[in-house]
């Protein structure tokens, strides 16, 4: 399987936030923002394996900032580092000023989708070729993410994460 770089899986989602989608404060309600950002991951994951994907696991939310009602909200999703059959895809979310069109960063977060066949089963998927500083960096700090979400899952012993205790012992 030939290998793929990080932006031949990018997805790009944009989108207004609609009353119907807000909190009590007017502000975009978390549970949407959790699907949006699902479906831009779920279109990477598919843009690199070409395979059915299913999310595995979301790894890190963090809702840094507050989207007001009629915003309009640009999700960013891209594969920043894949293993056998799963594909760690981080997504940054912006939120566009009405007037200056400047788009400034409101969230990020970062999901674990895993290629399966049609019987569900996983899948290898092809191997990722970081390009810019910022896809190495992610890419190089995936494999720690990735452990720390197997230990968390119970899938993993804390005793075989050798990422996580290099983090400790360094
Ligand atoms: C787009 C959507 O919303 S889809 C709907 C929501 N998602 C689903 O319905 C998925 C339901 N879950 C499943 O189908 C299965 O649990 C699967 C396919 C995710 C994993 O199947 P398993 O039988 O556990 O397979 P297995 O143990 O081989 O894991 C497959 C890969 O997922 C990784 N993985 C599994 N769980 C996690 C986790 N919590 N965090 C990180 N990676 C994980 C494994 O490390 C493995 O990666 P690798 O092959 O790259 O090393």
């Amino acid at each position: 399987m030939q290998a793929k770089t990080p932006s031949e899986s990018i997805a790009v989602l944009t989108d207004l936030v609609l009353p119907g989608e807000t909190n009590p404060l007017n502000n975009l309600f978390g549970g949407e923002l959790l699907a949006r950002m699902d479906r831009a991951a779920s279109i990477a994951a598919r843009r690199h394996s070409r395979r059915i994907t299913v999310t595995a696991s979301v790894n890190h939310v963090a809702f840094n900032r507050a989207i007001p009602l009629g915003s309009v909200v640009t999700i960013e999703a891209k594969v920043s580092r894949t293993f056998k059959t799963s594909m760690e895809i981080y997504i940054d979310v912006w939120i566009e000023d009405r007037e200056s069109g400047i788009k400034n960063k409101a969230n990020e977060a970062i999901y674990t989708f895993v290629a399966v066949d049609e019987t569900g089963r996983p899948v290898e998927v092809p191997a990722i070729l970081p390009e810019t500083e910022l896809e190495k960096q992610r890419f190089d700090a995936a494999l720690r993410r990735k452990q720390l979400s197997l230990v968390l899952a119970g899938k993993m012993k804390p005793n075989e994460a050798t990422e996580l205790k290099a983090l400790f012992t360094e």
